[in-house]
């Protein structure tokens, strides 16, 4: 029996099935937050890809609806909220789909909701709709949509029970090779699939097969800063460059700049694969200028694990895949770094350094929200990073007590710098 897991307002998680044979009194969903007043929603799921080679397709397919969702006549006050349908008993990735709660104009609503998926979604499509019924308990019925405008036909109505929470969340196993990357050939891989659909796959794929496969670390120190947004990452890697007479690097590197937006609009699976590979560009770099001097990065592969993995695993920091997960693994054939440090300051404070720069003012209140849940499990991914681990300075003090901390950290492990 599927199961499905839906991302609340709030970043709560709802497990849930929809079953025929529902013994008599189990426990029923609570239809507060998942089914807002007057109480109706939709879901429907993305069908998989059948071949690797469609995964792309099918990946992109996902992101263009969540746009057109976006921009859908759904009512005011409608939510379209993350959804992911997975077998307990199997090991097949989850399908992701959409749970959207409409809360005004039910009908109107509806329409423009089958009228775009009978446009976008390849035959046959199913779209549940959920109702509290007279007994106060959830029900879902199931409709398939036809390809004459309008046309339906109803394939059943059965009551939504809760689902036991799985041990882990039903991503995590699905992760590698799909938003994190263990090697340069999977990152590859994607990016290959992509050349025919995105013309400068094949530009940052020549860049990559130009550098060597293995390249290795020179005789200077490797140190990589790493951290969430405005933690002081540019200010400390300027700051190290200077006081140590060290390279100062950064990913992604600005020969792939000109093509960075066409990646970030791309689903998580060419996102993250483009972010990798340009890791790959950088450590031949690395390579090169750590013969000659210490080498400071400013970012590197934990943030392009730690930001996929947060994206990709919906809910709150305690849903992330637990310690010693192989997302958190360090890929074998990647140039390691001698250090890695992490900047932490206070959510208050990269708020407050956010604003002075100018961002963050415009953003509502819920968004902000989001935003938190998401910037915890960054961190949260970062801090469970190994091999190498990630070594946290405080950095919410002034710009020279925050030098002095990383500088102390870094002569720990090479007290002659
Ligand atoms: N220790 C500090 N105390 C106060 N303000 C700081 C400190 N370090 C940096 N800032 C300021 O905070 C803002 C963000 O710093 P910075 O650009 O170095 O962060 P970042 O991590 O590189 O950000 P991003 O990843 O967004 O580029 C800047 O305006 C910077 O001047
Ligand atoms: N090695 C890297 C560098 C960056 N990213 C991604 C992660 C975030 O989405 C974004 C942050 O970059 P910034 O705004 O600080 O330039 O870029 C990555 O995945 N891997």
């Amino acid at each position: 029996e599927r199961c499905f897991v839906a991302e609340l307002p709030g970043s709560e998680l709802v497990y849930f099935t929809c079953s025929r044979s529902a013994p008599l009194g189990a426990a029923a969903l609570r239809p507060r937050g998942f089914l807002p007043p007057p109480g109706r929603c939709y879901s429907f799921c993305i069908p998989p890809a059948q071949s690797p080679r469609e995964r792309v397709r099918a990946a992109r397919l996902h992101g263009q609806l969540q746009q057109r969702l976006s921009r859908a006549p759904l009512g005011a006050g409608a939510r379209v909220l993350p959804l992911l349908s997975y077998s307990p008993a199997d090991a097949a990735a989850p399908e992701p789909g959409f749970l959207v709660q409409a809360t005004q104009a039910a009908a109107e609503a509806e329409r423009a909701l089958e009228e775009l998926l009978r446009l976008h979604l390849p035959a046959p499509v199913h779209l549940s709709v959920y109702e509290e019924a007279a007994d106060g308990q959830v029900w879902r019925t199931l409709w398939r949509l036809q390809g004459a405008p309008e046309g339906k036909e109803l394939l059943g109505r059965v009551r939504v029970l809760p689902a036991p929470e799985p041990l882990s969340h039903p991503a995590a196993a699905h992760l590698l090779g799909a938003a994190v990357f263990g090697s340069r050939e999977a990152a590859r891989g994607v990016l290959e699939e992509c050349t025919s659909l995105i013309p400068e796959a094949k530009a940052v794929l020549d860049l990559v097969d130009k550098c060597p496969k293995l390249p290795k670390k020179g005789d200077f120190p490797v140190i990589v800063i790493e951290g969430l947004d405005a933690t002081g990452k540019t200010t400390v890697t300027q700051s190290l460059r200077d006081s140590l007479g060290a390279v100062l690097l950064k990913t992604p590197p600005s020969c792939v700049s000109q093509w960075r937006k066409t990646f970030d609009d791309e689903p998580t699976l060419v996102r993250r694969a483009f972010y990798a590979l340009t890791n790959y560009i950088v450590a031949s770099e690395i390579a090169k200028e750590s013969t000659k001097s210490p080498v400071i990065i400013d970012r590197f592969w934990h943030s392009t694990a730690a930001y996929a993995i947060a994206t990709e695993i919906s809910g709150k920091v305690l849903n992330l895949p637990p310690l010693h997960h192989p997302v958190y693994c360090w890929p074998e054939d990647l140039l390691k770094p001698d250090v890695v440090i992490l900047l932490t300051v206070s959510p208050e404070e990269r708020i407050r350094r956010l604003q002075e720069r100018g961002i963050e003012k415009t953003r509502e209140e819920e968004e902000l929200e989001a935003n938190r849940f998401f910037h915890q499990k960054v961190e949260g991914s970062y801090r469970r990073m190994e091999n190498p681990s990630c070594e946290l300075v405080d950095a919410s003090g002034s710009r020279e007590q925050v030098l002095e901390d990383v500088l102390h950290q870094i002569k720990k492990h090479f007290p002659l710098l």
